[in-house]
């Protein structure tokens, strides 16, 4: 076969859509797919997604772009092998015997187990962790989500308790359910994945008995065998489907993906990518730096031999943040409009947006700030706090290039990034301006999935070294030259620090106290969409918080997807009792919508249990 009809594919399951995407051997995009999948915000700083849900959209992805590849004149079986690049720290828990998971997956950005990382944090040894892992004690590792489960999920608990537990985090899962799970039951996680979970060792890649002891799991929950990043065994085989068969070869988190796609192979490269959050990950060759400016030590990518290491800026909030300003603010109906409603001012008008939904990430770590926007006047347009969003990301970039520098005694010359919100002009102009330095965009943007294609590829033969990659995405990239003095910057870097200490303490404060958790109970694993189920048609609820611990009943969930009937009863086994606001609920049946029987029963029921409920609690009054 030539070099030239030969391919590799690449799953990028990002934490807002996943990805297929087919490379030749020059590095050339071929065929891609892309879907977007649910996600769910049941609580005020929770964040979850379905983990069959994930799967289901993988395959999907698979299906089309092999599609799209055979409408070219390709054949399948010209795709050697598979890559699985993936959002890190988000965190599925699964029965070990039956493969069926037992909650959603709790993702990176949600912030649940601050409680949780507060009583760790007085806990004897919990200030060594981070000289063992690399990472700080805080909400964003899988550990702490891991914890939270096990607090507050009996079936999680009842599957702890029995032995059947399996923790993975998102490559584990796929790699387990791609190859068919229980039956085949590969159970493995790449080292860049395995090392953000803080249950690992960085210098020896394996599990750390002391951290083990020290979240209390240790011989208790069925841990992945950890593995190198490029391996042509170890990840197994794709069961079914349109690439069954085809050997997955390559596995890196996301963030080390993108610095192999960037070919960030010597000390000293730095990549950053502006994905739903943003990471720059700095290669500092074969042995780990321990930050002590805020920033954290990681694997960069392990091919075999000894691994490569980077130091780490993590920033929560990127491309998530113009999401905010799209879903929830309504500003526009797609990312890309931003720049337009940016475009339509001259600059911020004063307005300052600390955007800390998941409190702030490297290099501040401040767990109580919330989402503040400073300097709103009557003067403040949409405009003005698009960019101000648009800047958030460039001035928290901007904080960890300074603490880079510090940990490692070294001035990047020039930025190479990547990343959906990459694709902004302004906002990589501005990225430039706030750091003084050129910054760099390649011309093919899906830096991270091709660095999973990289490392299944030199797997299984496609390339031999990292010599033969040096050609791929090399030309028709973008520079962006900074065009602001260093001392106007350096102003208004002034201005975003003095946000930053002013968004410090939020959370605590009496109106932000998280509502009682609500998980499934007796019923089966439920996934909480709580914001694409059908609504309660007629009946005006002014206590949303109401509404919402309905829709999150497994019972209710169940039903709906089956369009089945069911009972208040049953919705109530699955949902704590209706506690609070009863008071301020108002009902208003309107006319019969008959074609939809099913809807009817549930609001009459529903309205029983109502009026029952508001009679007991007037009652108690
Ligand atoms: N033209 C654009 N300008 C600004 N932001 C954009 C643009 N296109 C996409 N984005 C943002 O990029 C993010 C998606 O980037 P992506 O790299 O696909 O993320 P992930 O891998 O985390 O799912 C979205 O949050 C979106 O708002
Ligand atoms: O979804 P992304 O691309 O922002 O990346 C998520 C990170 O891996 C979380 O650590």
């Amino acid at each position: 076969m030539q070099p030239s009809d030969t391919f590799v594919g690449s799953i990028d399951q990002g934490t807002t859509s996943t990805r297929f995407l087919i490379f030749n051997r020059e590095g050339d995009l071929v065929a891609s797919h892309q879907v977007e999948f649910s996600q769910i915000y049941p609580n005020p700083g929770w964040h979850e997604h379905d983990p069959l849900e994930i799967v289901t959209s993988v395959e999907t992805c698979i299906e089309e772009a092999v599609r799209n590849f055979e409408a070219q004149g390709h054949t399948r079986s010209s795709i050697q092998s598979i890559g699985i690049t993936n959002q890190r720290e988000t965190t599925i828990v699964w029965d070990h015997e039956t493969g069926e998971p037992l909650y959603n997956a709790i993702v990176w950005t949600d912030t649940r187990s601050q409680a949780i990382v507060a009583e760790l944090k007085q806990k004897p040894g919990a200030e060594q962790l981070q000289t063992l892992c690399g990472l700080p004690l805080s909400t964003y590792s899988s550990a702490t989500k891991l914890l939270w489960m096990l607090a507050h999920v009996p079936r999680v608990k009842d599957a702890f308790d029995r032995g059947t537990l399996a923790f993975g985090t998102v490559d584990a899962w796929l790699v387990y359910r791609l190859n068919g799970g229980v039956a085949a039951n590969v159970f493995v996680s790449d080292s860049t994945n395995a090392s953000r979970t803080m249950f690992v060792n960085l210098e020896t890649l394996q599990y750390d008995q002391t951290l083990l002891d020290f979240f209390g799991i240790r011989g208790k929950v069925h841990l992945p065998r950890i593995v190198p990043s490029s391996d042509a065994t170890a990840y197994g085989v794709v069961a079914s489907g349109a690439l069954a068969r085809v050997p997955i070869m390559g596995c890196l988190g996301d963030q080390s993906a993108a610095l192999v796609g960037q070919k960030g192979f010597s000390p000293g490269m730095a990549k950053n990518t502006y994905g739903t959050g943003c990471f720059l990950l700095y290669n500092v060759g074969n042995k780990p730096v321990f930050s002590t400016h805020g920033l954290l030590a990681t694997v960069a990518y392990h091919f075999g031999g000894k691994p490569i290491y980077a130091l780490e800026g993590s920033i929560a909030v990127a491309g998530s943040g113009i999401k905010f300003l799209q879903n929830n603010l309504n500003f526009f109906q797609e990312s890309k409009k931003v720049n337009d409603l940016a475009y339509s001012v001259e600059d911020n008008g004063g307005c300052v947006f600390v955007t800390a939904f998941s409190g702030l990430f490297a290099p501040y770590w401040i767990d109580d700030a919330k989402g503040t926007i400073f300097g709103i006047t009557q003067y403040t347009q949409k405009g003005h706090i698009a960019r101000a969003t648009l800047e958030a990301t460039c001035f928290q970039t901007k904080a960890i290039l300074d603490a880079m520098e510090k940990d490692s005694g070294h001035t990047l010359s020039e930025l190479a990034v990547d990343g959906g919100m990459s694709n902004s002009d302004l906002a990589m102009q501005t990225q430039a301006d706030l750091i003084s330095i050129p910054v760099y965009r390649p011309k093919m943007r899906e830096t991270t999935a091709l660095g999973a294609a990289i490392a299944a590829g030199l797997a299984v033969g496609l390339w031999h070294n990292f010599a033969e990659l040096r050609d791929i995405n090399r030309s028709g990239g973008v520079v962006f030259e900074p065009q602001i003095p260093p001392q106007e910057s350096a102003a208004k870097f002034g201005q975003w620090e003095k946000a930053v200490q002013m968004s410090r303490g939020w959370v605590g404060s009496k109106s932000t106290e998280q509502k009682e958790v609500v998980g499934p109970k007796n019923g089966t694993y439920a996934p909480a969409k709580n914001h694409d189920l059908p609504p309660f048609k007629g009946i005006q609820i002014s206590d949303t918080s109401l509404v919402s611990d309905m829709v999150r009943s497994s019972t209710y969930i169940a039903a709906v997807k089956e369009r089945a009937h069911v009972s208040v009863k049953e919705i109530e086994a699955t949902y704590p009792p209706v506690r609070t606001g009863l008071g301020s609920v108002l009902c208003d049946l309107d006319d019969a919508d008959e074609e939809d029987l099913f809807m009817e029963l549930r609001k009459v029921e529903i309205l029983q249990r109502l009026r029952k409920l508001r009679k007991r609690q007037s009652n108690s009054y």
